[in-house]
């Protein structure tokens, strides 16, 4: 279990965070600048924390009150950076045999065999970065960060700088390489929502320097703690509540004069909204609560389904609509259908 609880100061930017991670692939999640990399270097000791704690399974690398702070070479900590940082003037070999460095030249010699064998460069073990594909630049990155056998690896957006095409087949080879030989903790950085739900096992979000939310995946996605949350993860539909009440049926929100049956009965402080997914909103033929005539205003096309802007007499919503329900919509739903068991309350 990795424990980090740290602060540091720069001019115009606090990073203040408490989180913990554990074996399987954790994601910290959130938008450019909010203090993502900067954790990653604290952990790997690249940059010092003003103040705090970095504890791995019982072993502090970092105590600030104990004046603790182990350095990077002794932390066994796996850092792969944005660009992969190959050394463009050595060659595969050398660049994975880099971590190694002080080591008798036979265990070099094998562990870099080994390592070249697992990646499934055996041929270029004599060819420089610029004569590899992406892929198998990435996969000698993974080598040379993996060759020193760290307790934790560090991924810093590693696919921020190739193509959509290309992102799917290494985000794939990563996985399954990860998969098939580190069992440890690994921290992945990442400002994209879809990647973090595709790789990740955990998320941690963040925002200006704070976490805001934490915890499995789908906990997390399914039930953002904020507005801000929800904005990241996707959340278009938010509606600030005028008031609510308590009934035997559930809980009944009031929002811009319209009563909204809610089953969620964890109501946070206020300022208090109520969220759907656009996924989660229904088209039905009956009138039932909850149900609002609508008029579609907008409709964006995506790969297997329409996301449609929606207008009731009291708000805008945003729906996901799949491209095989689309005529049966138009034909017969005539009722928007906002389900109380997916109506849920934060804080705004
Ligand atoms: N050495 C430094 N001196 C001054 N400010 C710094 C330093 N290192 C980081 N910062 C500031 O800390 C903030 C967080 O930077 P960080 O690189 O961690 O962001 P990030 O979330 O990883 O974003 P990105 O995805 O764009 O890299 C930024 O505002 C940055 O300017």
């Amino acid at each position: 279990m990795l424990h980090v609880k740290i602060k540091k100061a720069f001019p115009h930017f606090m990073l203040d965070v408490a989180f913990t991670a554990e074996k399987g692939i954790t994601g910290i999640l959130g938008p450019s600048g909010c203090g993502k990399s900067l954790t990653l270097q604290c952990i790997a000791g690249l940059e010092t924390p003003d103040e705090g704690l970095i504890v791995l399974n019982d072993r502090p690398f970092f105590d600030s009150r104990q004046r603790v702070n182990v350095k990077p070479k002794d932390r066994k900590i796996g850092y792969m950076f944005q660009n992969y940082a190959l050394f463009p003037h050595l060659t595969v070999q050398q660049n994975i045999a880099f971590g190694l460095k002080g080591k008798p030249k036979a265990e070099i010699e094998q562990k870099v065999a080994e390592m070249i064998k697992k990646i499934g460069l055996q041929n270029y073990e004599r060819h420089y970065p610029a004569e590899l594909s992406g892929g198998q630049q990435q996969r000698v990155a993974l080598a040379r960060t993996l060759i020193v056998e760290p307790d934790v690896l560090l991924l810093d957006e590693p696919f921020s700088a190739v193509d959509h095409y290309m992102k799917q087949a290494l985000e794939q080879q990563l996985i399954s390489f990860i998969q098939e030989h580190f069992t440890g903790i690994v921290l992945f950085v990442t400002h994209n929502i879809e990647e973090a739900d595709r790789l990740c096992d955990r998320i941690i979000m963040y925002h200006e320097g704070k976490v805001i939310q934490s915890g499995p995946k789908e906990d997390v996605f399914a039930r953002p703690v904020n507005v801000t949350a929800a904005r990241m993860i996707g959340y278009e539909n938010l509606f600030p509540v005028d008031s609510i009440e308590r009934r035997h049926e559930g809980m009944v929100a009031f929002i811009n004069g319209i009563e909204l049956l809610v089953k969620d009965v964890n109501v946070p402080p206020s300022p208090l909204f109520l969220s759907v997914h656009a996924n989660h909103l229904l088209f039905v033929e009956d009138d039932r609560p909850n149900t609002f005539d609508y008029e579609i205003v907008q409709t964006r096309t995506r790969m297997n389904h329409f996301d449609v802007m929606i207008k009731t007499e009291h708000f805008m919503l945003q729906a996901t609509v799949a491209k095989k329900d689309w005529d049966s919509l138009l034909a017969s739903k005539k009722k928007l259908y906002l389900p109380p068991e997916h109506l849920f309350f934060l804080q705004g």
